[in-house]
């Protein structure tokens, strides 16, 4: 059975449906891409999952998490299962802290959120978490701004995992870090699954990634699913003429591929 059932799932603000009626699962520990060009609703998909949609848009369909719709809890049953059970991680990393809270605060207020523990089991987890990210305890004093982009993103990801969520949602992580700091962020997400068997649904629109660590992909486009299978069969043989735009235009793929007819570059 699979972890997470999305049916038929459609978001739609006041004039415009964002998201159309797509569907797919996510498998207990595999990594999930949903890739797509910009605006095309991934984002808004993962959104949907949480509950974490703005007030103006709405979702309809089915969200099946654990045997149960996601769609029909209670915003309270859903802050329940987030964190616990289900996490997310952003682009915007900056936005998930409050400036004037020490690192160690964070962790604190997470854990306190979620499970009952001493202050000190609180702050031995917390130190644990950030060795388990690759970085030193005397990160837990300091403030956001203290830390570079790289750094905090990884903060995230050990904020996320701290609970051993069945499932991470990771929204394009890696997108406003350097090089050097995607590779090692997604390195280390790489690593955390293999270590707690989280599946994580991946946003991203830059199929190099997906090459080295998805296990399957779902290609979105206007708020469609026009395409989704196997790593290797999509990116090999795509079957759409869109998903060979997608392959063409990123960097280091788009070699080796015969144009088909119809597509431009
Ligand atoms: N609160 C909102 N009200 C109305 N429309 C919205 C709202 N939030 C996002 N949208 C629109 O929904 C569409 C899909 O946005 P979404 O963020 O899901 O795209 P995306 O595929 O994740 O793109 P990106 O890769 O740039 O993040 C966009 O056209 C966006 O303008």
């Amino acid at each position: 059975m699979s972890l997470l059932s999305v049916n038929r799932l459609t978001v739609t603000g006041k004039q415009t449906r964002i998201v159309n009626d797509i569907s797919f699962h996510i498998q207990k520990g595999e990594w999930f891409a949903l890739v797509g060009q910009s605006g095309s609703g991934k984002s808004m998909t993962a959104s949907a999952i949480g509950q974490l949609l703005a007030p103006n848009l709405q979702a309809a369909g089915e969200i099946h998490y654990a045997g149960r719709n996601l769609l029909a809890l209670s915003p309270s049953e859903m802050r329940k299962l987030r964190g616990k059970h289900l996490a997310y991680i952003f682009q915007d990393y900056q936005g998930s802290f409050t400036p004037f809270l020490t690192i160690g605060r964070h962790f604190e207020e997470y854990l306190r959120r979620h499970v009952r523990l001493s202050r000190s089991e609180r702050k031995e987890q917390a130190r644990q978490a950030l060795a388990s990210v690759g970085l030193p305890e005397e990160m837990y004093a300091r403030y956001p701004v203290q830390l570079s982009g790289g750094q905090l993103q990884r903060v995230s990801i050990a904020i996320a995992l701290l609970l051993k969520p069945d499932l991470l949602i990771a929204d394009e992580p890696t997108t406003a870090l350097d090089s050097v700091s995607s590779f090692k962020v997604l390195e280390l997400l790489s690593r955390l699954q293999a270590e707690t068997g989280c599946a994580i649904l991946f946003i991203t629109h830059d199929l190099r990634h997906v090459r080295k660590y998805a296990d399957r992909i779902a290609v979105m486009k206007d708020g469609v699913i026009i395409e989704t299978g196997d790593k290797d069969q999509v990116l090999n043989h795509p079957q759409q003429s869109y998903t060979e735009l997608l392959i063409r235009s990123s960097p280091s793929l788009g070699t080796g591929l015969p144009l088909r007819e119809g597509v431009t570059r």
